[in-house]
């Protein structure tokens, strides 16, 4: 737990939390060292000479004066150290998140993130400013009181310390299984969060299939089982509780025992036991507060550890000295093999060049790894072996703001901002000009967009873009991508049919971006797919096939089938035009011959 807390404060707090822990062992080994003093006084002072009391009472003065210092510096400084956890939890958390791959990013990953940024931070503030200080002198000052009792009668001392293992095995026990149900309560609390956002982004979705009236399955056993998780934790928690409190108490009976045992046989002086035994009872009182807290810190601990997981996930790594790229706008895999799960790779020894300016298309079945080939040129991940060259460099020489700065991505899920139109596309350079970003628009298509919409340019498009169409979203994309100009465009083209305008716009962007930059396609229409100077055709994370729309027909292999097969279902035709490829036109209807 302490290697957790210094983890997630930074070396820039080790030194604060270092004064914190000396403070707090301080105060709970001192506020022993007074109870332990209170045997010599209470014995001098029932003894036929009270005055010798004096020196004793005078040693208690300043043993109980030290101990309110060192609780006053610990107190102060665990506060101190819960309002830098609050302050900084959330930046360190931020910074450390802004260093790893874009691949870590999975939903289940960022739910756990919120999670732990939310309830986490609360609980590790928690522990400095309540919890560390019950948990200290609930250990630390019966262990003194243990060492002390050992001076004073080896005998009731030795009782003492027998009783130690098995009120620490009886902690254990309970606190293990107390840490182990708050981790599946978690993992349940967690999936059922993760069901009920489901369950409210997709309504749309489970309303039309009629399944929101008689419940959603998913969410209801996610519910269920949190509910179950819960109950059992309720169940079983708190006889453990229970069991781990009574071994305090019975230690304390079995030292009333020995001590009567040892009086009665003369061994002990009667007045001495009775001071004896008061020390017995304050070794038995800190373990008591600090047993009723032990669920506590097992969930606090749950969270610092959940926390320290976070920041010990490895940043990308960066170059020390960044390469430039050499060749703007090529892309190069060479040998490249890559493996999401060690020993299942999904791209094979694949190799392929993109020369500038050019548009390539990807096509391939549903899990060929054409999204894969567009995540390593992003560097979401890194390859297993081979190399990924952009603009001439390999990713992994160029720092992360080099390579992003040559790519503009446009993906499927366009994700718009709850903020205008003109806002939406100026995200692709922040910097640029009123003119540059309506001349952005036009190529994109957006200024038809704009036309039609009440405030124009200054129309929200609604929380996720949600008051525009699929088409109109990919659009006002395809015009930030415009707008970064950068010397790379990433298109994942929507799977689903575009309205015939959408459809224009997009076909008529893409040529246009060709133009100015190198634009690779990950293709499911069939005019982008034939528009391509070169298509690669992966299967099974191979390049089975690679050459342009007429080279791979004639060739009759894969790509002819492919090709074939989609025309039938989408009732395109070829209709072979002047220009030097054969350009595809919209089949008038079902049955023409192609
Ligand atoms: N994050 C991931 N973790 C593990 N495996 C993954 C991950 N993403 C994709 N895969 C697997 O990698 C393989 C290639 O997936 P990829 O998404 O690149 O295919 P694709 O050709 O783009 O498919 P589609 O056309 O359906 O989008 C698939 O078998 C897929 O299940």
């Amino acid at each position: 737990m302490l290697r957790d807390l210094a983890k997630i404060l930074g070396p820039r707090h080790a030194g604060a939390l270092r004064v914190y822990l000396a403070w707090l062992v301080a105060y709970a080994v001192l506020e022993g060292a007074a109870i332990a003093l209170l045997v010599p006084v209470l014995k001098a002072l029932l003894s036929s000479d009270p005055a010798g009391a004096t020196p004793w009472l005078l040693t208690l003065a300043g043993a109980v004066a030290v101990y309110y210092l060192a609780r006053h510096q610990q107190t102060m400084k665990g506060f101190a150290l819960a309002l830098v956890v609050l302050t900084t939890l959330h930046d360190r958390l931020g910074d450390h998140v802004a260093t790893l791959p874009l691949g870590w990013f999975s939903s289940e990953k960022v739910g756990r993130l919120a999670q732990s940024a939310t309830g986490g931070t609360m609980m590790v503030t928690n522990v400095f400013a309540h919890l560390m200080t019950p948990v200290a002198s609930g250990v630390l000052t019966p262990a003194t009181i243990a060492l002390a009792m050992l001076l004073f009668d080896w005998r009731l001392g030795l009782a003492t310390l027998a009783c130690v293992p098995l009120i620490y095995l009886a902690h254990r026990w309970s606190s293990r299984w107390i840490g182990r149900t708050e981790e599946a309560v978690d993992a349940a609390g967690a999936e059922a969060g993760n069901r009920v956002v489901e369950f409210a982004r997709h309504q749309q979705v489970l309303r039309a299939f009629g399944r929101t009236s008689d419940g959603y399955p998913p969410l209801d056993a996610a519910i269920a089982a949190q509910q179950a998780a819960g109950g059992s934790m309720l169940r079983n928690t708190i006889p453990r509780l229970l069991v781990g409190g009574l071994s305090v108490h019975l230690a304390f009976l079995a030292l009333i025992s020995v001590g009567l045992t040892l009086a009665l046989t003369g061994a002990v002086d009667p007045v001495e036991l009775v001071a004896l035994l008061a020390l017995a009872a304050r070794f038995a009182g800190p373990l008591a507060e600090a047993a009723g807290r032990t669920g506590l810190l097992r969930m606090a601990a749950n969270d610092l550890h959940r926390l320290a997981e976070i920041f010990d996930q490895p940043a990308l790594p960066q170059p020390a000295t960044p390469a430039a790229p050499t060749r703007p706008g090529t892309i190069a895999f060479e040998r490249v093999t890559f493996a999401y799960r060690p020993d299942q790779p999904v791209l094979h020894d694949l190799s392929f060049q993109i020369p500038a300016r050019t548009l390539t298309a990807i096509v391939g079945p549903s899990g060929s790894g054409k999204t894969t080939i567009t995540r390593l040129l992003l560097r979401f991940f890194d390859v297993s072996s081979g190399r990924v060259l952009v603009g001439g460099t390999d990713v992994r020489a160029q720092d992360s703001e080099t390579l992003m700065a040559q790519m503009a991505p446009v993906m499927q899920e366009v994700y718009l901002f709850d903020d205008t139109i003109e806002a939406n596309i100026r995200i692709g350079r922040p910097d640029a000009g009123e003119d540059e970003v309506r001349e952005a628009a036009r190529l994109a298509g957006v200024e038809e967009i704009v036309a039609r919409l009440p405030q124009g340019w200054n129309t929200p498009v609604g929380e996720a873009g949600s008051l525009l169409s699929g088409g109109e979203r990919q659009r006002v994309a395809l015009a930030r991508a415009v707008l970064k100009d950068a010397p790379i465009v990433l298109l994942d083209e929507a799977t689903a049919a575009l309205d015939p305008e959408n459809e224009h716009f997009v076909q008529a962007t893409i040529q246009r971006l060709k133009q100015r930059a190198t634009v690779v396609v990950i293709a499911h229409r069939l005019p982008t797919i034939a528009a391509a100077d070169r298509i690669l055709v992966l299967d099974g994370g191979r390049l089975v096939e690679s050459g342009n729309h007429r080279d791979l027909l004639a060739r009759n292999g894969r790509y002819a089938a492919f090709w074939r097969e989609r025309r039938r279902a989408h009732g395109w035709r070829l209709v072979p035009e002047a220009g030097p490829a054969a350009q595809p036109k919209r089949h008038p209807g079902p049955g023409v011959p192609a």
